[in-house]
């Protein structure tokens, strides 16, 4: 019997949940509909040739940061979903600050799917954002369809009057119990802001200004002590949370100690913190700043080795894209934020897998199946499963190339991996069934990413 298929995708090194095997694709109607070791279908159906290739479940990156409304300038949803799709990214999930307004009420939810509408060119989901004064706001964000929460213990910079601010202790514990209440993840950026601001103003006042001298302002306790004062909460108010780009092995250690005690809890690190230090930061200058900051290699060392003993749970990239001048001058006054987006798969293939022997499965359930699942995009989204939308990443893991300004599709085309050796490099992604990217052709014009709500909220159900 043959089946009827839109698209076979032939022959390719698949990556699944727990194993790797060279397998047949069948697609119909965006959705993987067979797979197998010899399907059978009709001699016309249209077929892509993986033989050399592997097939990644598409990235699901849980942290971007596109700049609309408003900041359109420093990143919008075409060229930062363009970056992604090269990147073999076919979900992502937009951070509620640095577009004007920030997504802390309806009506800016409002304003953030206008400009996403008809102009993204994978799927997408959001974040809502948790500040002072806006706990009442979180359930009408809820109803309308975000994921989660996101909210900042530390100061997160940014422009315009409508400004992100980050969450006193008061507004943490309310909003914590509301989050609860509505069942949802609260997402944080734990840096203890009494830490950092201090050890900034110091640093200033005695003209300190260097690449080390930011590094040194915002150090490992910081972290940890934002992460262990979150964590007293949320087992206070039984909110469910998830600590984005953690940058030490420490915190990851009580984050793990939390999970043992049954906090439901997760944790994120960046391809940053696996694959560039500080010292990376004194070569590269600000466009490698981030906060938390790049650490030294021996923390590196660490981070590596929690993620291979399986206690990280979710890799992204936390692309904080900004104009090219704002990431000059001194490193107290440059734009925190690295773009990034682009790379975080091949990083994570190239660094984890090819260089220290991290399984496939491993990896990829850290980009794409844990994120689909903590934040209600699984089974639609996050692995390679009959029945899941046909979204992939085809990656030819023998193709090395330097990688090239030219080759970015950000707004604006700086990256710390500029000028990196890659060992591997995605030949093409498909979204739904449809290729949106080739390497060579580029990506598709026609921005076909639909807005996606939390699964278990809303039945799954696409938003419009
Ligand atoms: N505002 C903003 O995007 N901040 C992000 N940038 C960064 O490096 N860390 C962040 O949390
Ligand atoms: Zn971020």
């Amino acid at each position: 019997m043959t089946n009827q298929f839109d698209l076979v995708i032939r022959k390719g090194t698949v990556v699944l949940r727990e194993e790797v095997r060279q397998l047949d694709i069948g697609i119909q109607g965006g959705k993987i509909a067979a797979l197998g070791e010899n399907l059978a279908y009709s001699e016309d159906t249209p077929v892509y040739d993986a033989e050399h290739l592997h097939i990644m479940p598409g990235m699901v990156d849980a942290h971007v940061h596109f700049n609309e409304p408003a900041l359109g300038h420093w990143e919008g949803f075409a060229t930062g979903s363009a970056a992604l799709a090269a990147g073999g990214c076919t979900t992502y999930i937009d951070m509620p600050l640095n577009g004007v307004p920030p997504t802390v009420r309806l009506s800016a939810l409002k304003r953030k799917l206008e400009a996403a509408e008809g102009h993204s060119l994978v799927d997408y989901a959001l974040w809502g954002g948790l500040v002072p004064g806006n706990v009442g706001n979180l359930q009408e964000l809820a109803e309308a369809g975000v994921i989660g929460f996101k909210a900042f213990m530390s100061c997160p910079g940014g422009e315009g009057a409508d400004i992100f601010t980050e969450v006193d202790d008061l507004t943490l514990h309310e909003g914590m119990k509301e989050i609860a209440r509505l069942g949802l993840v609260l997402a944080l950026h734990a840096e203890s802001e009494e830490i950092v601001s201090k050890l900034a103003a110091q640093a200033l006042a005695e003209g300190r200004r260097g690449a080390m001298d930011f590094v040194a302002t915002r150090p490992i306790a910081a972290e940890l002590e934002a992460v262990n004062r979150a964590l007293f909460y949320a087992e206070e108010t039984g909110c469910k949370l998830h600590f984005v780009h953690i940058s030490s092995a420490e915190a990851v250690q009580a984050i793990t100690e939390a999970k043992a005690k049954g906090l439901d809890v997760t944790v994120e690190t960046c391809p940053h913190y696996l694959v560039l230090t500080s010292t990376d930061l004194e070569r590269l200058g600000p466009v490698a700043k981030c906060a938390p900051p790049l650490r030294t290699s021996q923390d590196q060392v660490q981070l590596w080795a929690a993620l291979a003993s399986g206690q990280l749970d979710i890799l992204a990239s936390d692309h904080s894209p900004c104009p090219a001048h704002m990431k000059q001058g001194d490193f107290f006054e440059a734009w925190g934020g690295i773009s990034g987006a682009q790379s975080s798969l091949e990083l994570m293939l190239d660094e984890g897998h090819l260089r220290r022997e991290v399984p496939l499965p491993m990896i990829s359930r850290m980009l794409s199946l844990e994120p689909a699942k903590r934040f209600g995009l699984h089974p639609r989204k996050g692995e390679i499963a009959l029945g899941a939308d046909a979204d992939f990443a085809l990656v030819d893991m023998k193709l090395s190339y330097s990688l090239q300004g030219s080759d970015l599709f950000y707004r604006h085309k700086h990256s710390p991996y500029v000028g990196k050796e890659f060992g591997c490099r995605v030949k093409a992604t498909y979204l739904r069934g449809t290729k949106v990217y080739e390497l060579g052709e580029g990506v598709v014009e026609k921005a076909d990413g639909i807005w996606l709500r939390h699964a278990a909220v809303i039945g799954g159900e696409e938003g419009g």
